[in-house]
């Protein structure tokens, strides 16, 4: 063999192996293909874990009631999350929900956002358990914000109205005024079309929790579930959401706060410990009880102002 020919085999097998590896290439992407196919095919398959009806009334008072409910996430069936909890939220009211990290706060909302269906007891809109109302009704009427709003890359009105084919000036002139949008927007040169970059990047925490407040209110929710919105809030916003909740007298409020001092004005503060409503009342009642709520509020006192007292670290 000269030389010359063994270039040309080695060039021939190389091809040859080349051709073998997309090959495989091939086959492994053909087997994840059907893999993704498979979890699409199943996801299809898989039934809702919730009920649901057909209700759907013209008219909804937003009277929100938890009647000894039980509950326990079916990935952890011998961790009881919560124990007969009842509390009851009245028309165009506030009720805070606030307790020590893992005491139960989220899945109380995620059972009123009807995710999950409880183990024992029930929850009750308007007299009617949720399971009885119809699905796309259901989440008109009770709208979310939560603290990590899922923002798009577009502009500020474009995030507000998102979703919906139609929607009145009238409401959503009322509520960005409501979310204290305005107060922000009306400083930027482009003002609503002003684009909040990918996941929202350009705006800070509070603004996009506004925004979020915003989207929810121009649904015109008769309940309205402010999610840990009030975690990591800058003052400004959090004084905002603070004036904000003062006007929410339209639709029934749950708000799970962080920021105790955001929900001072709250009509009844639920403690929510270890699965269990250990405490319920107005501020001024929770601090003279000297409580889990009393302690609560003197330790965040603590963290925050040290927090604002020590040098920050370079
Ligand atoms: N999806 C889940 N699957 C299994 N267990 C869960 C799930 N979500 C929460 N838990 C458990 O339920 C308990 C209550 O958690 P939950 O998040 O409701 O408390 P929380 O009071 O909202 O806490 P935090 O203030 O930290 O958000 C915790 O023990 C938690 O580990």
């Amino acid at each position: 063999m000269t030389p010359g020919h063994f270039v040309s085999f080695i060039l021939y097998q190389m091809e040859i192996g080349g051709y073998v590896q997309t090959l495989v290439e091939l086959h492994m992407d053909l087997i994840e293909s059907l893999e993704s196919a498979d979890k699409v095919f199943e996801y299809m398959d898989h039934k809702p874990s919730v009920l649901c009806g057909d209700l759907a009334p013209d008219q909804l008072k937003g009277h929100v009631m938890f009647k000894n409910i039980s509950f326990s996430y079916s990935s952890s069936p011998d961790n009881k999350v919560l124990e007969n909890v009842s509390f009851e939220m009245k028309p165009g009211s506030i009720t805070a929900l606030v307790g020590v990290s893992g005491g139960g706060k989220s899945t109380c909302v995620a059972l009123l956002k009807h995710l999950y269906e409880p183990q024992s007891g029930e929850i009750f809109l308007d007299g009617r358990p949720l399971k009885e109302y119809e699905h796309k009704y259901f989440h008109q009427k009770v709208a979310v914000a939560s603290q990590e709003p899922e923002l798009f890359a577009c502009s500020i009105q474009n995030n507000i109205t998102y979703g919906l084919d139609s929607y009145s000036e009238d409401v959503l002139q009322t509520a960005v005024k409501q979310a204290h949008v305005n107060s922000f927007v009306h400083s930027l040169k482009e003002g609503y079309d002003t684009d909040v970059g990918e996941r929202g990047g350009l705006l800070s925490v509070g603004q996009k929790q506004r925004i979020a407040i915003a989207r929810a209110l121009l649904r015109q929710p008769q309940v309205l579930i402010l999610d840990e919105v009030t975690s990591s809030l800058d003052t400004e916003s959090e004084k905002m959401i603070q004036t904000a909740l003062a006007c929410f007298t339209t639709q029934t409020t749950l708000i799970v706060a962080h920021r105790l001092k955001t929900i001072e004005g709250a009509d009844q503060i639920i403690v929510i410990d270890k699965g269990m409503v250990s405490e319920k009342g107005t501020h001024m009642e929770l601090m003279e009880n000297k409580g889990i709520y009393y302690k609560l509020r003197e330790s965040r006192f603590n963290e925050d102002n040290n927090e604002t007292s020590q040098p920050s670290e370079k």
